[in-house]
C-alpha cells in the first residue's frame, strides 16, 4: 500500500548567530499509512515540533523530503488540519463561529456552514454550547472546538501537537477517548505528538520513539490493545503496562542523555 505520509532522510537545520545551526533533525526515516493513528514521543526538545511542521508545511526540510500522497510538502494545505496545545481560537467569534471559519475559507456556502458545524460541534459532544464564546468555554471545549474546527474542512490528516497537555488529567482521558472514537468513525490519518507514554500506548495504532537532538527515529512500535473505550479500563491492563514499559525502557537512554547535556551546558 502507499503511505499516505512519509519522510525520506529528512533533515532540518535552524540557523543560529554566530554559532553553529541547531541539528534539530536529521536523517528521519517514516511511514504512515493511510488511516492510521502514529504517536510520536520523545525527549523534550528531540525535534517532535519540528517534524509536524515540516508535515503541516510551515517550514521546508534542510534535507530530504517529506511527502503526502507521494508529492513533496511544498506549504500549508487545506488536506492537513493540525491542531496546537494552544487553542488558538478566535476569541471574538462563539464555538459556531469559530467551527464555521475554516469552512469559509474553503468557499463552502453559509446555509451548509451552519449545517457543517453543528454536526462536528455535536462529534465532539458540544451540543448546546454553539453560541458561547471560547472565554465561557472550559480548556476541554475549547480543545473541542479546535478539533471540531480542524475536522470540518474535511482534511484527509490531522496533525496534533500536544493538543491535550495543558488540560487536567480527567479531562485528558476523556478527550483522549473521544479522539479515538473521531478517528474510528472518520477513518483519518493521525499524527499526534505527546511527552505522555500512557497517552501515546492508548492512543496509537504504532508509537514511533524519537532520539535527543538531532532527532531521528529510534523505534516504532505496534500496539495492540483490545477495546479500548471508557468501561473498558485497557489502561489498567498488563499488557498496557507492558507497552508502557517498553516505550519507557526506550525513551529512557534518551532523557537521561539530553539532562546530561543539559547539565554539562553542551549546545549542538
Ligand atoms: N526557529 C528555530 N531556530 C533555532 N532553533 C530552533 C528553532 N526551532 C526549533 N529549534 C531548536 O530545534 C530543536 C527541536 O525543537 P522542537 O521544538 O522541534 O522540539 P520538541 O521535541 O518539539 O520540544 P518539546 O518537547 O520541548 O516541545 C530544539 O533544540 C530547538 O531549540
Amino acid at each position: 500500500m502507499t503511505a499516505k505520509i512519509e519522510f525520506r532522510a529528512v533533515g532540518k537545520r535552524f540557523p543560529v548567530r554566530d554559532a553553529e545551526p541547531v541539528r534539530a533533525l536529521d536523517g528521519v526515516d517514516l511511514a504512515v499509512a493511510p488511516g492510521e493513528f502514529l504517536v510520536v514521543v520523545g525527549p523534550s526538545g528531540c525535534g517532535k515540533s519540528t517534524l509536524l511542521d515540516l508535515l503541516a508545511g510551515l517550514s521546508a526540510p534542510t534535507a530530504g523530503e517529506v511527502l503526502v500522497d507521494g508529492r513533496p510538502v511544498t506549504g500549508p494545505g487545506l488536506d492537513r488540519g493540525i491542531v496546537f496545545q494552544q487553542y488558538a481560537l478566535l476569541p471574538w467569534r462563539t464555538a459556531q463561529a469559530n467551527v464555521e471559519f475554516g469552512l469559509e475559507a474553503v468557499g463552502v456556502p453559509r446555509p451548509r456552514r451552519t449545517e457543517v458545524a453543528r454536526e462536528f460541534l455535536d462529534l465532539v459532544g458540544l451540543t448546546g454550547f454553539e453560541r458561547r464564546y471560547p472565554h465561557e468555554l472550559s480548556g476541554g471545549m475549547r480543545q473541542r472546538v479546535a478539533i471540531a474546527r480542524s475536522l470540518a474542512y474535511d482534511p484527509d490528516v490531522l496533525l496534533m501537537d500536544e493538543p491535550f497537555a495543558a488540560l487536567d488529567a480527567q479531562t485528558r482521558e476523556s478527550l483522549q477517548e473521544e479522539l479515538r472514537r473521531i478517528w474510528q468513525r472518520t477513518g483519518k490519518t493521525v499524527v499526534f505528538i505527546t511527552h505522555g507514554i500512557d497517552e501515546a500506548v492508548y492512543l496509537g495504532e504504532r508509537v514511533a520513539v524519537m532520539t535527543s537532538r538531532p532527532g531521528r527515529i529510534k523505534a516504532v512500535l505496534p500496539i495492540e490493545l483490545g477495546d479500548r473505550s471508557a468501561d473498558a479500563d485497557v489502561r489498567s491492563s498488563p499488557e498496557f503496562a507492558r507497552y508502557r514499559h517498553e516505550i519507557w525502557t526506550s525513551l529512557h537512554d534518551e532523557v537521561t542523555r539530553t539532562q546530561q547535556w543539559e547539565k554539562e551546558g553542551v549546545a549542538r
